[in-house]
């Protein structure tokens, strides 16, 4: 899924090059080697489609756009006329909404027994966001019967049990060799959460005997109300799973096609919250050039059908420009959010939404 068995020739194709010509670079450090991506290029973003100012301008839409005409669902939605399946809602989700959302993912979602990328290395970790904002830190223990200890979980393939716990800072001894990470870095270092059926990264497929709890109600409400642009009025979407990113400013996203799914008639249907970035719709191979637009915090994608076939990605995350985040920063600048606020200050999240079978 996702990846390229070939880099070499990965390289080749207009897909890696659109990846390579809108991702951040490092300016060369010292010693003269080159380092990739802190400070920005500035990078030609003329071709890259911005959905909002279509919005805003309210006009005739460029060549190769429409606006779809979906009866009842009560708001704008866009799509690409030779790409069909892709559908385009922007502002879909109220600043509130994105808010409940964004909490969600650093608080429930990280939450046993569902997945991180972190499971594999610490085990099971209750309580990260809890643990981030009272400044602990998580620590390996020598007791395995300790009660304390996250040890149940692992469910994950490949993976030993483990015995870590959070401290306060004071209990930690000095000069104590033991593995150690303080919780604020933890949550820097998620990068996905799975809810519902759990997908196994390792095994690139969905790995039904892994323990799991169906996906929130409200998350399931919100993906079929949205999911309608995208399905004939007689079918269902019925959510299963959903696959949580968590992007740092420079993270990104490889091209790769979503194909573990079943029945691709049914939507993707993917919320970006925080950091605006740029996404990559291509085409079935890698050869095809790849459309480039923004996404910003509260924008949903549908990809169903045809465009479930098409490599996608995001190879870059704008965190140095905050004008695109206003709205949520001023929301979220309760003394309860302050951790939250400097976390999607440069960050972004997109929850993807899927019915397995
Ligand atoms: O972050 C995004 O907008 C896309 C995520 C995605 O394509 C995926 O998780 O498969
Ligand atoms: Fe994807």
């Amino acid at each position: 899924m996702y990846g390229s068995p070939d880099p070499a020739a990965a390289e080749r194709t207009a897909f890696r090059r659109a990846e390579k010509q809108y991702k951040l670079y490092k300016p060369p450090n010292a010693k003269g080697r080159a380092r990739t991506r802190s400070t920005p290029t500035g990078g030609d973003l003329s071709a890259v489609v911005d959905f909002h100012a279509l919005l805003a301008a309210d006009g005739e839409l460029p060549a190769g756009i429409g606006r779809c005409d979906c009866a009842g669902f009560g708001r704008p939605v866009f799509c690409f006329l030779d790409r069909p399946g892709f559908y385009f809602i922007p502002g879909a989700l109220s600043t509130d909404e994105q808010c409940y959302w964004i909490r969600e993912s650093l608080s429930t979602f990280p939450q046993p027994p569902n997945r991180t990328n972190l499971t594999a290395i610490y085990g099971s970790i209750s309580d990260l966001l809890i643990a981030a904002k009272n400044q602990k830190t998580l620590v390996e223990v020598d007791n395995p019967d300790s009660q304390e200890t996250n040890q149940q979980n692992n469910s994950g393939a490949n993976t030993q049990p483990k015995n870590f716990k959070f401290v306060e800072e004071s209990e930690l001894q000095k000069g104590e060799v033991c593995r150690s990470a303080a919780a604020t870095t933890l949550v820097r270092k998620l990068r996905w959460s799975t809810l519902g059926l759990q997908f196994d990264w390792s095994k690139r497929n969905y790995n039904v005997s892994l323990p799991h709890n169906k996906i929130p109600d409200a998350l399931a409400i919100l993906a079929k109300k949205m999911a309608i642009p995208a399905m004939p009025s007689e079918k269902e979407f019925k959510p299963e799973a959903a696959i949580v990113n968590y992007y740092g400013p420079s993270d990104m996203l490889g091209g790769h096609v979503d194909d573990m799914e079943k029945d691709w008639t049914k939507p993707i249907v993917s919320i970006s919250l925080g950091c605006k970035c740029i996404f990559l719709l291509g085409g079935k191979t890698r050869d095809e050039v790849p459309t480039a637009m923004f996404l910003r915090s509260g924008d949903i994608v549908l990809m169903a059908g045809e465009a479930r076939e098409r490599f996608h990605g995001v190879p870059r995350i704008f965190t140095e420009d905050q004008q695109d985040i206003s709205a949520l920063v001023s929301q979220l600048s309760g003394e309860d959010d302050r951790f939250i606020l400097d976390y999607i200050k440069n960050s972004r999240i997109n929850i993807n939404i899927r019915q397995v079978y």
